[in-house]
């Protein structure tokens, strides 16, 4: 069990000017299931491997219950490490590969027997002990890897995109194996991935990072409900969040070309007035399960409608996508599975107004009540070059007042 934390930390590799990661700090509790999630590149497996002590860090400290590690070899961290490749030794049987790390260490042979059996037996690999990995399917594996890093009863376990190799069948199944071994170990685990299904699932909390910079970090509830700029809105979510410019005039949002007119909730529109944006533009946001085939009663919610063609009737089984374009915007609907229209059919649909999201159009923070913790949302311009001297971590994450 241990505190870890990142104070500053900042990577540039060899050769580059660009900062991968231009200053990261975060904190991280005792037993807490964290995932880094991101765009591809966005930085999380450097800042994973500079957790593993596989990539030096540039600058800042790294330290684990206050001791620093930034020069602490990999192998003595006490953190071990899944891949997404496995990384099995081909020539071993499953009960060699888990036991390697424990033979090197020249631990008692009943000792490592233990460790071996107790791992088997929670990831389901008691029966395959004796095999080779090239007999085993991609899902074994991979717990074979999970296993191996298991019985090294490190403190931390970090897992760099552990599924990504496994078909979507694996992927759910292997998702609980993670869980339950998590809950069952008790240690801090450190998860990347680009999947939001996977992250929303796993982490007690996610940190979302974009361009080595941390957008948001929370519980997943708070990243979905609560996204403090539009880049996080729009992150999490499949589909996405759906977004257009609209001009508050009143309590009513209006396209440019007028043929968008939604009816604002009260309380709503008197606090964007209040924040200065009558007869502004805001970026409005909706999520696509908060657009509806039913209308809404309108005392129970001040629902809007708008009439639309279905360019796209995508029926996936439990639910059914329409595709369509507002203000010359792609938007996308999630509605229930039994829904009769059908591509190229005209409906009346209704946008679920109090569950809107409101988005400054320049600075693309959430519009919400002074002092709510809110993210900036850093452009490529933004972010840092490794021979600009001194970084702009100031405002890379702050409080915005409104
Ligand atoms: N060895 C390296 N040398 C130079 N640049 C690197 C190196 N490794 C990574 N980078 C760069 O650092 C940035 C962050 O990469 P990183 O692999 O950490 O991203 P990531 O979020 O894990 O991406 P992915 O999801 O695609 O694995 C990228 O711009 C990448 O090109």
């Amino acid at each position: 069990m241990v505190e870890m934390s990142l104070e500053h930390i900042r990577k540039v590799y060899p050769g580059q000017i660009v900062a991968a990661v231009p200053d990261y700090s975060l904190k991280i509790k005792d037993g807490e299931f964290t995932v880094f999630i991101g765009p591809s590149g966005s930085g999380k497996s450097t800042v994973l491997r500079m957790i593993a002590g596989l990539e030096d860090i540039t600058s800042g400290e790294f330290k684990m219950d206050e001791k620093l590690m930034n020069n602490v070899e990999p192998k003595n961290r006490d953190i071990a490490m899944v891949f997404q490749n496995y990384a099995l030794y081909p020539h071993m049987t499953v009960f060699d590969n888990m036991a390697f790390g424990l033979k090197l260490r020249k631990e008692p042979k009943d000792k490592i027997k233990a460790a071996v059996d107790k791992a088997a037996d929670l990831l389901g690999l008691t029966d395959f002990l004796d095999r080779k990995p090239a007999n085993l399917s991609g899902g074994q594996r991979q717990r074979v890897a999970l296993g191996r890093a298991m019985v090294r009863d490190a403190k931390v376990m970090l897992l760099d995109e552990p599924l990504s190799n496994l078909d979507a069948k694996l992927r759910v199944e292997m998702r609980s194996t993670i869980a339950k071994l998590h809950q069952e170990l008790g240690n801090n685990f450190i998860y990347v991935t680009h999947d939001q299904i996977e992250a929303m699932t796993m982490a007690d909390r996610i940190v979302l990072i974009d361009h080595g910079v941390i957008q948001q970090d929370g519980s997943p509830e708070d990243l979905y409900n609560n996204p403090g700029n539009k880049f996080v809105a729009g992150f999490m979510g499949s589909p996405s969040m759906n977004f257009m410019n609209l001009t508050l005039k009143g309590d009513t949002l209006i396209s440019k070309d007028g043929k968008v007119n939604l009816l604002v909730p009260k309380g709503t529109s008197k606090f964007l007035k209040e924040q200065g944006y009558e007869g502004k533009e805001i970026v409005f946001g909706i999520r696509p399960e908060d657009i509806h085939t039913e209308p809404i009663a309108k005392d129970t919610y001040p629902g809007d409608t708008i009439k639309v063609r279905l360019d796209l009737v995508e029926p996936l089984g439990a639910e059914t996508m329409y595709y369509f374009q507002v203000d010359n915007q792609q938007f996308v609907a999630r509605v229930g599975a039994r829904e009769l229209s059908q591509t190229g059919d005209r409906t009346e649909l209704t946008f679920q107004m109090p569950n809107a999201h409101f988005f400054d159009p320049t600075t693309e923070l959430t519009i919400v009540p002074e002092g709510t913790k809110v993210y900036k949302s850093p452009t490529r311009q933004d972010s840092d070059v490794a021979n600009t001297k001194g970084t702009s971590l100031e405002g890379q994450k702050f409080s915005a007042k409104y």
